[in-house]
């Protein structure tokens, strides 16, 4: 963003870029306000570019006739030019700082906000670090009670812009306005879950072609769906071979296999001791006896899910020459050593307690941090890490860009979804897939069938599987 916007400001007049921004802001508070005329705004001012682009928003609004009051955080070091421009179109400026630097906002501000029908936070946006300052905390904790629409500005204040995580005190909105591209914190939770809904203003910037984060849309999947030609056979659709479930966890297996079904393999191959319970439910499934050692030929194989502790078919897996998918049990009874020595490539499906009990740390510090635990659990095991949770992430091992899925939904936080998942993407690896395709394709289609399946209502993970041709479906138009 920086370099972007530097290299665009040299071109154009002084402050042209920070019209444009604060023009798509303006524009989206008076969608939300509905009438201008007469309502009641407050803007939160800090001292740098974040709180020029809510002034000159509200010199906008102002002269559209509504109220617009802005309380300074640092009314020595406010933008110049976006207070000036308040001013003329006649908004009103008070002090927002704390009496005693901190503790409670003053309760002129209390009151203000308390009356508002929008504010737009301008305390901070990429230029902050390490949660909200005491001065500015307690206008957050104002804001959490209030009955306004919050509105922030490029992102919520306080949260981290290029990691997703939050370190202290950050604003709540119901939405960010964002200008010349998403930030990692509006992707990554627990940011993202500040930032509301997000709307993107284009500001004209150039931006790189590679990202560090990257979230595929409908049009990037359905390119890299795997679709049948005419000269397809099962073979060489690909086979996809699922060594899972156990005596305890026969639906493990079945759940598995529903994914894989409908992940584009031409066919699947069952390896473990719930063969009854998978031909019953899906008797196209080729169930072999014996480990996955003496199974017949696959292009890729899953392992781990209700897999309880046979140890010897993860290792026999491991052992295989073609992509692998890791994940659940077969996480814990996996070897280091033995997944770094691969030369085909692995895909490991952890959800944030099987991440850190891989990486040897507290849950939390996974949820607090899903971005860099993705990519150092990559990094240790030289491996494809998919790591499952309100966003999930999909991280290789040589540090290229990250996929963040962008079609997550709670409903999916239910027993076997993941199960379904881990049959889905190993089906789309047997298919030719790499593992980062295959990973975030799964993780795409999966949260689409989630969407359907649930639709505002309980769903059980055989209802996603089930609800998975639909989104193929869905992304293909
Ligand atoms: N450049 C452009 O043309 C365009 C820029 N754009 C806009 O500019 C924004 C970036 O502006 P920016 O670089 O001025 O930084 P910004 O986010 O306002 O914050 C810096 C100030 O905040 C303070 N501060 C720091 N941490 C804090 C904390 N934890 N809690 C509280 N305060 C904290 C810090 O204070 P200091 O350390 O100086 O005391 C510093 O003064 C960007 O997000 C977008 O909105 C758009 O208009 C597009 C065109
Ligand atoms: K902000």
């Amino acid at each position: 963003m920086r370099t972007a916007e530097r290299e665009l400001m040299a071109r154009l007049p002084e402050g042209a870029l920070m019209q444009r921004a604060a023009a798509g802001l303006a524009a989206t508070c008076a969608e939300l306000l509905g009438r201008v005329y007469g309502s009641r705004v407050v803007l939160l001012i800090g001292s740098g570019d974040n709180g020029g682009d809510a002034l000159y928003a509200g010199a906008r609004l102002a002269r559209r006739g509504a109220g617009v009051t802005a309380v300074l955080l640092a009314p020595d070091r406010t933008h110049p030019g976006g207070l000036a421009a308040l001013r003329r179109a006649g908004g009103a400026v008070t002090s927002g700082v704390p009496a005693d630097g901190a503790g409670a906002a003053p309760r002129a501000v209390e009151e203000l906000i308390g009356r508002a029908d929008l504010v737009v936070d301008g305390i901070v946006g990429i230029g902050g670090k390490g949660g909200l300052r005491p001065d500015a905390a307690p206008l957050a904790a104002l804001l959490r009670d209030s009955r306004a629409v919050v509105v922030a500005v490029d992102l919520p204040s306080g949260v981290e812009a290029d990691t997703g995580e939050v370190l202290g005190e950050a604003v709540r909105a119901d939405l960010t306005v964002t200008f010349g591209t998403h930030k990692p914190g509006l992707l990554i939770d627990p940011a993202r879950e500040y930032a509301g809904s997000v709307r993107l203003v284009d500001i004209g910037l150039t931006l790189p072609a590679e990202a560090g984060l990257e979230a595929l849309q409908h049009a990037d999947v359905a390119a890299r769906l795997p679709l049948p030609g005419a000269a397809s056979d099962k073979y060489r659709r690909g086979v996809v071979g699922i060594a899972a479930g156990s005596a305890r966890y026969p639906g493990a297996a079945v759940l598995a296999v529903s994914g894989a079904l409908r992940g584009g393999a031409g066919a699947v191959r069952y390896v473990g001791p719930a063969g009854d319970a998978v031909i019953a439910r899906f008797p196209e499934t080729l169930v072999s006896d014996g480990g996955p050692a003496r199974a017949g030929r696959v292009q890729a194989w899953v392992v781990g899910p209700g897999a309880g502790d046979d140890a010897s078919a993860v290792a026999e897996v491991l052992a295989a020459d073609v992509p692998v998918l890791v994940d659940a049990d077969g996480l814990r009874l996996a070897d280091r050593a033995a997944v770094r020595a691969r030369t085909a490539p692995t895909l490991m499906t952890p959800h944030a307690g099987e991440a850190a009990a891989l990486l040897g740390v507290p849950r939390e510090t996974v949820e607090a941090s899903r971005l860099s635990s993705a990519r150092e659990l990559a990094r240790r095991y030289g491996a494809t890490v998919l790591l499952k949770g309100a966003t999930t992430l999909v991280a290789d091992a040589d540090g290229g860009p990250v996929r963040v899925n962008p079609t997550g939904t709670a409903w999916l936080a239910t027993a076997g979804s993941g199960d379904v998942l881990s049959g889905l993407a190993g089906s789309l690896l047997a298919a030719g897939l790499s593992p980062l395709d295959a990973g975030s394709v799964a993780a795409y289609l999966h949260g689409l069938a989630g969407r359907f399946a649930a639709d505002g209502a309980p769903a059980g993970a055989h209802d996603v599987a089930e609800a998975l041709p639909e989104a193929w479906r869905d992304v293909r138009v």
